[in-house]
């Protein structure tokens, strides 16, 4: 379990990012790290890409249906605008933002704020997803969480797409994707 850096005393800036496959936990633990966050009296903004509407316009909803209230912004810059006056930024679905995203949390950082990241850092085809890899390389704490292959039980790393579409971005849930380990996700 990850251990959060102590909620009293002198702020520093920190960037931590939490990665996997779909259904891995992403959300879950980003809110979990953030109700922490309310539990301690800090003030904290939300946000997620506006291209990510599939369960609530404004909230971050997990597969399990928790839900914490957010800002959907369509570029990183808006988190800059409306990140004022904040101990903590939370941030889901990265891998959907521009590059900028990774200027955007150390900026945050270094005005003392403590950037909590959460994305996919593969898509569907097992590549490097958006900027994910910048934002890994500049984290300083890293989170990587596995789903369970839906085919063997076994620790899954990577998102399988279920339909013939391609494009790295497509929008979906269980009817589209299920996570897979490397050997059943090279079965088919
Ligand atoms: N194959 C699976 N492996 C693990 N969890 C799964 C799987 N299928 C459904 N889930 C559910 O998904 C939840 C995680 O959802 P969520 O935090 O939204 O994941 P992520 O943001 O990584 O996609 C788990 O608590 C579990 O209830
Ligand atoms: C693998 C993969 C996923 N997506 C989409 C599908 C979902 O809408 C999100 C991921 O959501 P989660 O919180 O991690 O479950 O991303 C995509 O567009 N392209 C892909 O390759
Ligand atoms: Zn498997």
């Amino acid at each position: 379990m990850f251990i959060e850096p102590n909620f009293t005393g002198e702020k520093r800036g920190s960037i931590e990012v939490i990665c996997g496959s779909m259904f891995s936990g992403k959300t879950e633990e980003l809110i979990r790290r953030l109700k922490r966050v309310r539990i301690a009296n800090q003030r904290v903004e939300i946000f997620k890409p506006a291209i990510d509407i599939r369960y609530h316009e404004t909230e971050v909803v997990s597969h399990d249906a928790n839900s914490i209230a957010s800002t959907p912004v369509e570029n990183s810059q808006t988190i800059l605008l409306l990140a004022q006056d904040v101990d903590v930024v939370g941030i889901d679905e990265a891998q959907f933002f521009d590059a900028e995203i990774m200027h955007v949390c150390q900026t945050l950082a270094i005005k003392g704020i403590r950037v909590i990241v959460a994305g996919l850092d593969m898509d569907y085809t097992g590549k490097p997803f958006g900027p994910m890899p910048q934002l890994l390389a500049i984290a300083d704490f890293i989170t990587k969480l596995h789903a369970i292959c839906v085919k063997c039980g076994s620790i899954a790393s990577i998102s399988y797409r279920k339909t013939s579409q391609n494009g790295q971005v497509l929008l979906g849930e269980k009817d589209v994707y299920e996570p897979r380990c490397w050997k059943c996700f090279r079965a088919d």
